[in-house]
């Protein structure tokens, strides 16, 4: 599916439901249109609750003074298709809308995989024309099962790569929305999106600061700031009204490239200084282990495999992030996990005077911090 540069692009490509397994390996398409992961096309999840100004966001970003060609995939219930496009506006002269792309039949999950994937790889045959990829998920998804499709491994050369997740939350309704199933066993999408989230903008903020929310620091939004960091505390959050940020805090973030480490590092501060006094517990929260000794890297893949693959432990771990010393290595390891998919990957050398130890963040339910800090211990080499 083509055209010339001078005709109108497509309002939407529907794309049907399709059964067919997916390959294994489903974004790397044919050899010629293989790519570094360093010339893959970014992909930004952006998700949030019902309401709290997703399209908004998306129009900012098309029509901001970037130059950047983007394409957008909306993920619509079926008899929405059509409402959300209606609502974005193609950015003049600043985005360039390449194409539309609705996935229809449901929130994204493995019933529309195959769908997205099919998008992904229309969009990637035209690369030469796209520098970005916005995929907008509907209010009540989960964006995990998303990200574990577009986060492949940088050894698969995939061409697309996935940049960040950026949650949308409504700085007015966030209360009410977590609370709904606070003490049940049912948690709401609002959690794992924040869970998830590398970038959370605290949306609508005009609608609970008294005066201009620039000079006024609203004691609300220092509790909601508070709320978001105790579910992740890896997550920047940017305060807003109609989405006005940025755009570089908000593209480009390569969020989940191993070598771009001085992001980590800070994350990885802040979440030390988080409170982990509550070791039982079955709300969406953060917490971090600490180890000064080398750690053999075999023993760690068995470990996080037990952890993820096999629910050894018992804990629901959505999102991790950490640094490890292993053994024999003298660089930097770097350890990423979304849901079951992880990987370790070595980046820089230690520099010399560096505080060399292994720090890991988990975010999810039912952490268990003494289990993990014993368990990962084992994963040390004998002295
Ligand atoms: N007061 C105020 N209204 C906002 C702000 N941001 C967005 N809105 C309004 O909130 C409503 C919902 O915004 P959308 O961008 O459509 O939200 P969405 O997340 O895409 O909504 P769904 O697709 O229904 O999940 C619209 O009427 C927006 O104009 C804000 O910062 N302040």
């Amino acid at each position: 599916m083509d055209f010339e540069d001078d005709e109108i692009p497509p309002l939407a490509i529907e794309i049907t439901q399709n059964t067919e397994e997916i390959p294994s390996n489903p974004l790397n398409i044919s050899e010629n249109r293989r790519k570094t992961s360093n010339d893959s096309v970014g992909v930004t999840i952006i998700t949030g609750y019902l309401g709290s100004g997703k399209s908004t966001l998306v129009n900012h970003i098309l029509n901001g003074k970037h130059g950047k060609r983007i394409a957008v995939i909306l993920n619509e219930f079926g008899e929405e298709i059509g409402v959300e496009r209606a609502m974005i506006n193609e950015g003049d002269g600043g985005a360039i809308v390449e194409e539309w792309v609705e996935l229809a039949n449901g929130c994204v999950c493995c019933t529309v995989k195959h769908s997205l994937v099919q998008a992904l790889e229309q969009l990637i045959q035209r690369k030469e024309r796209l520098d970005h990829i916005l995929l907008e998920t509907t209010g009540l998804a989960n964006p995990a099962p998303l990200a574990s499709i577009l986060w492949l491994d940088d050894q698969l050369e995939s061409a697309v790569k996935l940049d960040s997740i950026i949650t949308v939350v409504d700085a007015k309704n966030l209360r009410l929305q977590l609370c709904q199933h606070r003490d049940s066993s049912l948690f709401t999408e609002a959690y794992l999106q924040i869970a998830f989230a590398d970038v959370v903008i605290l949306n609508k903020v005009d609608l609970v600061s008294q005066k201009d929310f620039k000079s006024v620091s609203s004691d609300i939004l220092v509790e909601l700031e508070k709320e978001i960091y105790s579910i992740n505390s890896l997550a920047s959050i940017i305060h807003s009204v109609r989405c006005q940020v940025d755009l570089s805090k908000l593209l480009g973030r390569r969020a989940y490239d191993a070598t771009h480490l001085d992001h980590l590092d800070s994350l990885l501060k802040r979440s030390l200084s988080i409170s982990t006094s509550v070791i039982h517990d079955n709300s969406v929260r953060t917490l971090c282990i600490c180890e000064l000794q080398k750690v053999d890297l075999d023993k760690v893949r068995l470990w996080l495999e037990g952890i993820l693959w096999e629910n050894k432990y018992n804990m629901d771990v959505y999102r991790c992030k950490g640094v490890l010393d292993v053994q024999n290595a003298d660089k930097l390891h770097v350890i990423q996990a979304v849901r079951e998919i992880y990987e370790i990957v070595p980046t820089r050398k230690w520099q010399q005077g560096e505080n060399r130890m292994n720090k890991i963040v988990f975010i999810g339910r039912y952490l268990d911090e003494e289990i993990l800090r014993i368990s990962f211990r084992a994963c040390t080499m004998p002295t």
